[in-house]
């Protein structure tokens, strides 16, 4: 179904700790190139041109540090809430989603973590969305061949890697379709984005191409990528 009137929201979900990049504040406030982790995000969801209203889920605790993060990364055309996040990344979602303003039609979740995604590729996932798709993710091929393995580490399966996709964010949603989803799943039903949420409920998931530059800063290797990222960016 076409979306007609398409006001967009952006969650952030912003309140993990970082634990794998080592880091001593969390990973939202971790500085790369001299700013933070997510004063980068906010910069490629608000340059995309697309979003009217953002809300980010913060650490607990550390609410303060991220509404100054508002003050110097927001045009005022762009209305900003921060919800305190929970204790999984769903969880955040989910408290992020019900601060959402009423007039948003499609809604985009973007990890704070994939911060320097280039701002086209939000543009991308809602045309995709305007255009008639409920679920919409970006997707890369897998460049490594898979195995599945079994609980004792036995190879019980290698997939054929030429159907899998490596999935990013933005993942762009019919605001409905994606609340809906949160509201049929159990509290305890793991997920580890939100469109495989959306997946469970029967709705498709459209696949774009996603981009290399949106990759998700986890470890401290990620950290070196994204400052010679920035570096070739300031230089060119
Ligand atoms: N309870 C959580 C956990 C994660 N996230 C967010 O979800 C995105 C993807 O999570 P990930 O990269 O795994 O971040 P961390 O949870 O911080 O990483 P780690 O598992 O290493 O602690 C990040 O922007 C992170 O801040 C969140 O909002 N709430
Ligand atoms: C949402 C996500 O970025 C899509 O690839 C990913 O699933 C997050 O995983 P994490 O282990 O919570 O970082």
């Amino acid at each position: 179904m076409e979306v007609a009137v398409a006001e967009v929201g952006l969650i952030i979900p912003a309140a993990g700790m970082g634990t794998r990049l080592g880091s001593e504040l969390p990973k939202a406030l971790h500085a790369i190139g001299g700013t933070t982790v997510l004063a980068h995000a906010l910069r490629a969801g608000v340059g995309s041109g697309t979003v009217s209203s953002i809300v980010i889920a913060a650490p607990s605790r550390w609410e303060t540090r991220i509404h100054e993060q508002l003050e110097y990364e927001l045009p005022d055309t762009v209305e900003a809430r921060v919800v305190e996040g929970g204790e999984r990344r769903q969880d955040s979602v989910r408290r992020a989603m019900d601060a959402l303003p009423g007039n948003i039609d499609i809604v985009l979740v973007h990890d704070a973590a994939r911060c320097l995604t280039p701002p086209a590729l939000f543009g991308d996932v809602v045309s995709a969305v305007a255009g008639g798709h409920d679920a919409v993710v970006p997707g890369l091929p897998v460049v490594d061949t898979l195995r599945e393995v079994d609980d004792r580490g036995v190879v019980v399966r290698t997939p054929d890697r030429t159907v899998l996709r490596a999935v990013q964010t933005p993942q762009g949603f019919r605001r409905e379709v994606l609340e809906d989803a949160y509201r049929a799943a159990a509290p305890d039903e793991p997920a580890t984005d939100d469109a495989s949420l959306v997946e469970r409920t029967g709705h498709q998931v459209h696949i774009v191409p996603g981009h290399s530059e949106a990759f998700k800063v986890t470890h401290p290797l990620d950290v070196l990528l994204a400052e010679a990222l920035l570096a070739r960016r300031a230089s060119s």
